[in-house]
């Protein structure tokens, strides 16, 4: 059976009796619907509307997909995951991000969050922390970059800068010009442990003691699931903030990591954005199917990679304030769905996840639009787009909306070879040269795509923008039969780099077999440049 395969016969089976027919069903009505229904598909969940017509979803592809969910098990799931049951099974815990965005949460989530309002509140009344330096990476850094530059792109009273990257530069960059008297240093690591984070937040401390300040800590918070390692590392506890084991690490922007968000752009912004998130999840919790917004896109995902094959999604925010997003949403689908080994540990027989990438409009329109338009393998596109803008330049908005539908029409619509031809006669060209010019212009179209109409940006739209997308993901779980809660491809990557960093730290006992049972024998390549890089090293350390 191949891996990856577009065949109507392509079956999933997760060892459910029937899956297969329900899968095969569900893969030939897709494939026998047109891409671009003739009407307008809104969907209107809270804080957005989703247009899906151009997604090859009909009421015979949902009936298939009713029957596959049912077999999937898709409600108690769904259950599991709402309300904190054991919905991540290879780590043996919760995926309860919803919690942290309840409007009534539990005692301890409650606690939290006002200790975390309480610090900014303190610190916004004494005016302090005019420079923040958000140190985190991955799930503790995108979230908050997209809110900060969402809600506070045309600057805000506190300078905020972040430093994901293990790069100096980063570091450098990050603290540069800054007076480290008025800067609060941001440790964001849910397993505090993750080296990129600790290393630059070491520099943050040695940087503030070479200014003078005798107690750096005390310009130091960290968010974390271990407040323990925390306070040994030097924070001290009344700067610790904690978020929970069952929080998944890319899904906590919504705990206390938000501390920076509400430093740079209030509390309010945070509040809305759990007040849109959570509507969204009520909306996932008792929408039916066919309304339901998350599972409507998780179906036309899956039929874009499992059924008609297409590698990759493209992401297209067309606001200048959701570049971020484009990062965001890559991490949340590709840790949670580059899987291809499904929970029953058998390797999938289709396509799962596919690469996400974007750029906001108009700027990608003139990077990698081409490909989409022409280009031999094209991509599904999510075009994101905000009803109204928030400056005085209708005309830029104008343009903006403009494009965005333009764009989207054409990969729908595309243009055949006759209307090509026409064009080009119409422009006055000799017919041998038409003709031939003509199949250039030719766009395919039939390329599928979602809208995502915001009606303005605000947190709680932003809020529900990301739940729709979490929420997305979980049901592409459901279907694939794949956890998408762990990340274990990344760990391995950790370790052997562990192993070389010893090694070029001129550890001879390192080496790789020595280092680790886990770390295999050194490529040929690997052990040259390892080689390599130590020496130089060495010879910049005078050693
Ligand atoms: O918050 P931590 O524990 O520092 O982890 C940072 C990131 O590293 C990962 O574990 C792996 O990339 C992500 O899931 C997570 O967001």
């Amino acid at each position: 059976m191949p891996k990856h395969s577009s065949d109507d016969t392509t079956t999933i089976d997760n060892g459910q009796p029937g899956c297969e027919i329900a899968w095969t069903d569900f893969a030939q009505k897709a494939r026998r619907t047109p891409t671009h229904s003739a009407q307008a598909a809104l969907l209107r969940p809270p804080g957005l509307t989703l247009d899906l017509s151009g997604q090859r979803l009909s009421p015979a592809v949902l009936d298939c997909a009713r029957r596959l969910l049912h077999e999937r098990d898709f409600d108690t799931q769904r259950e599991r995951l709402l309300h904190g049951g054991e919905a991540n099974p290879t780590e043996q815990r919760a995926a309860w991000h919803t919690a942290l965005r309840e409007p009534a949460p539990t005692a301890e989530v409650m606690l939290e969050r006002q200790r975390t309002n309480n610090f900014v509140r303190v610190a916004d009344s004494e005016r302090r922390w005019r420079n923040i330096v958000h140190i985190g990476i991955g799930g503790s850094d995108w979230g908050v970059r997209l809110a900060v530059s969402a809600f506070g792109y045309q600057g805000t009273w506190r300078n905020v800068r972040f430093v994901a990257n293990i790069d100096g530069h980063a570091m450098q960059g990050g603290l540069a010009g800054l007076d480290p008297h008025d800067t609060l240093i941001v440790l964001a690591s849910k397993s505090f442990t993750t080296s990129e984070t600790l290393q630059n937040g070491q520099r943050a401390v040695e940087w503030l003691r070479a200014a003078g300040i005798a107690d750096p800590y005390q310009h130091v918070v960290a968010i974390t699931a271990r407040p323990e390692v925390a306070q040994a590392w030097g924070v001290p506890p009344a700067h610790v903030f904690k978020l929970w084991d069952w929080v998944g690490g890319r899904f906590s922007i919504w705990s206390s990591v938000g501390l920076t968000v509400a430093l740079a752009v209030g509390t309010d912004v945070v509040a809305g954005m759990h007040a849109g998130a959570s509507a969204m999840d009520m909306h996932f919790a008792q929408a039916p199917l066919a309304e339901n917004a998350p599972v409507q896109m998780a179906l036309a995902g899956i039929i874009n990679r499992s059924v008609l094959g297409y590698g990759s999604l493209n992401i297209a925010p067309y606001d200048f304030r959701l570049a971020q997003l484009v990062p965001y949403i890559q991490q949340l689908e590709m840790e949670s769905l580059g899987k291809s080994v499904g929970n029953d540990g058998e390797t999938l027989a289709v396509a799962t996840g596919p690469a996400v990438w974007g750029m906001p409009g108009t700027d990608a329109q003139h990077t990698f639009f081409q490909w989409l338009h022409q280009g031999s393998d094209g991509a599904p596109v999510d075009f994101i787009v905000c009803q109204e803008a928030d400056h005085g330049w209708p005309e830029h908005h104008r343009s903006l909306l403009a494009n965005c539908l333009a764009q989207r029409e054409a990969l729908l619509q595309g243009k055949d070879y006759d209307t090509a031809l026409a064009e080009c006669l119409a422009e006055g060209m000799p017919p041998e040269q038409a003709s031939k010019l003509a199949r250039h212009r030719v766009h395919p179209g039939g390329r599928p795509s979602s809208l995502i109409v915001l009606p303005r940006l605000t947190p709680y739209s932003l809020g529900a923008l990301l739940a729709l997308y979490e929420h997305k993901v979980f049901v592409q779980g459901v279907v694939w039969g794949i956890n998408p809660f762990d990340q274990w491809g990344v760990e391995y990557g950790k370790v052997l780099a562990k192993g070389i960093l010893r090694e070029l730290a001129g550890d001879a006992a390192a080496s790789p077999a020595s280092a680790q049972a886990v770390a295999p024998k050194h490529d040929a390549s690997t052990a040259y440049w390892v080689q390599a890089f130590a020496k130089s090293l060495k010879g910049r350390n005078g050693g």
